[in-house]
């Protein structure tokens, strides 16, 4: 298996996008390459495994929350492996039915996620994953969806930390980043 300096060797970062002043990390390449894909999945799984689902009550994790978009690359995969469902939290107006909504700031804009009100069950246990973790304003906002419904927010999952924007201090819960960029 790979390891992580493989990875982080294989993210691409595109200066001035999608606006000036941005630096943006490219995850798509990690994708790209097999080994590098099945690498990240299989150590983030095994990471909740070991460290996150013993802190959960009913010795499971019960709920894989994916952020819209590159977080539905991830969740699902790492759900089917824990034997959880998973729930996407959507970008505003594209889920059907009943939801709940937060509006955040992100590094390089503003932003309103969605859930649907039936999808986690009050007391159900949940990790949050996404891509990458900038400003922290996506996943703050995610967390807040969680609660909302009454789901325990075990964990916060990322491929990417930005930790020079400090977004895990924005964080209802630990974060793991398996990959953290000083600058
Ligand atoms: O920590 P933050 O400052 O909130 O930024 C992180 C978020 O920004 C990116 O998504 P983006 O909103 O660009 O959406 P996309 O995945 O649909 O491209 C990234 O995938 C995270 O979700
Ligand atoms: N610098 C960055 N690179 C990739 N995705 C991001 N989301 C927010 N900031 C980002």
């Amino acid at each position: 298996m790979a390891d992580i300096e493989y990875l982080r060797k294989r993210l691409v970062a595109h200066p001035d996008f999608p606006k000036k002043g941005i630096s943006f990390l490219d995850i798509f390449p990690l994708l790209r390459d097999p080994q590098a894909f099945e690498t990240l999945i299989t150590h983030l799984v095994h990471h909740v495994t070991s460290n996150t689902v013993g802190k959960s009550t009913s010795g499971k994790i019960d709920v894989v929350v994916g952020l819209d978009a590159r977080g539905f690359l991830l969740g699902p995969i790492i759900a089917l492996r824990l034997g959880a469902a998973f729930v996407p939290v959507r970008k505003r107006g594209k889920l059907p039915g009943a939801c709940v909504s937060a509006t955040y700031e992100k590094e390089y804009g503003t932003d309103s996620f969605e859930v649907q009100s039936d999808a986690i069950q009050k007391g159900q246990t949940v990790v949050v994953i996404d891509d990458l973790i900038a400003t922290g304003g996506s996943a703050k906002a995610a967390g807040e969806l969680v609660q909302k419904l009454g789901g325990v927010t075990l964990e916060y999952l990322f491929i990417v930390e930005l930790v020079f924007l400090k977004g895990t201090a924005k964080l209802d819960a630990p974060t793991y980043s398996m990959i953290k960029v000083d600058e």
